[in-house]
């Protein structure tokens, strides 16, 4: 449904994007995900028209190259976080505004802008205006207007940045939901790895306009490919090793005086002596005692240091020789007081290049 190929784009000496390609399937939910600068807003820009590329390849929306086309020509519509609603017109109005100007009879308009407000449960508020509705119903009618004229793709630039957290989390599964009803293609982008994991089905991870990692949110989460990756998805344990051996998938590298097992995720194999480092989420370590735990792989004394109580989890420092390690234990059942060693699986560490 989108094809870019070697999209550039450069703001006098800034390079925004760096020769970028990227496709989305017909009705994917894609994710472009990443810090602020990283040239998410710009991509979108140069897939909606609204920026002329320093220098592309290839666009095509639904098999058609669009890259000579001007933005109200291609199929595809974007939603803002600021909504750019008119304040002077009603909602309906609104909704409506897209088919007017294309010209299409009035009492179609008419149930067209219903049909769209009935799909963001907005059809009772037709007649308001937009300063008597709220944050999330104005975000509502930002999407209705611009599911009115049926694009192939939806471009949504950061739609729920202004929303509080508790309405952010009711719209995510508003905007899953009307994407399962809509089957159509959604490109999202979002600084939010948490709205990038629940929502999409593939996820983009740009940085410094180049792209770092794509697959899916389950890949982006446990197989990062890079520090700055699993920085990014919030790897609380990242220390440095070095490899010993490499067999059948996994990765057997030296941290001082232990001996630790991973999954190797970057493209590039390492070589014996290479330096890397392994990754660990705090969450897949546990606390044991040694000799009652079992495991023999992957396997550190410790002695428990400082402990933050976080209301549904608990946030536990571990002393050990190489260093501090955090684990974060979600069940209470677990003694996070009483351990002398933490443990953790082989296909819990991830180990990328240094
Ligand atoms: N109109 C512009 N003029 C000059 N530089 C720009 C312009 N727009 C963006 N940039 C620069 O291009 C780079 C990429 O910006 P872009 O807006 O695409 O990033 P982003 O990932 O969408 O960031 P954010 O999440 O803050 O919107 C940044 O360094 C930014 O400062």
């Amino acid at each position: 449904m989108l094809e870019v190929v070697g999209a550039t784009h450069a703001y006098g000496p800034v390079v925004a994007l760096d020769n970028v390609s990227l496709t989305a399937e017909r009705g994917e939910f894609l994710t472009i995900l990443g810090a602020s600068g990283s040239g998410k807003t710009t991509m979108l820009r140069i897939i909606s028209g609204l920026e002329r590329p320093s220098r592309i390849e290839r666009l095509a929306i639904d098999g058609a190259d669009v890259s000579d086309k001007p933005a109200s020509m291609r199929n595809c519509t974007t939603v803002f976080q600021n909504y750019a609603l008119f304040p002077h017109m009603s909602v309906g109005e609104n909704v409506g505004y897209g088919l007017k100007v294309r010209g299409v009879p009035k009492p179609e308009i008419q149930s067209r802008a219903l049909d769209a407000l009935r799909l963001v449960q907005l059809a009772d508020k037709a007649d308001r205006r937009i300063h008597q509705l709220s944050g999330g119903e104005r975000q509502r009618v930002a999407l209705a207007r611009a599911l009115v004229t049926r694009p192939a793709i939806l471009l949504l630039d950061e739609p729920l940045g202004a929303l509080d957290e508790k309405l952010r989390q009711e719209m995510q599964s508003e905007l899953v939901e009307l994407h399962r009803t809509l089957g159509m293609t959604f490109v999202y982008i979002t600084h939010s790895q948490e709205e990038a994991l629940t929502m999409s089905d593939r996820v983009i991870l740009m940085r410094r306009g180049r792209i770092e990692q794509s697959g899916s949110p389950e890949a982006l989460f446990d197989r990062p490919v890079s520090r700055f990756a699993a920085e990014f998805m919030g790897f609380e344990n990242i220390i440095p090793a070095v490899v010993r051996e490499i067999s059948a998938g996994r990765v057997i590298v030296e941290i001082g005086p232990h001996v630790i097992s991973g999954i190797w995720t970057a493209p590039v194999e390492p070589r014996q002596g290479d330096r890397v480092l392994i990754a660990v989420r705090a969450e897949r370590l546990m606390p044991v005692r040694q000799g009652q735990s079992g495991a023999k792989e992957n396997l550190i004394e410790a002695t428990p240091g400082p402990r933050t109580y976080r209301g549904k989890y608990v946030d536990q420092a571990a002393t050990t020789s190489i260093g501090t390690i955090r684990l974060r234990v979600w069940d209470r059942s677990t003694p996070v007081e009483d351990f002398n060693a933490v443990t953790w699986s082989l296909t819990d560490c991830v180990i990328i290049p240094a």
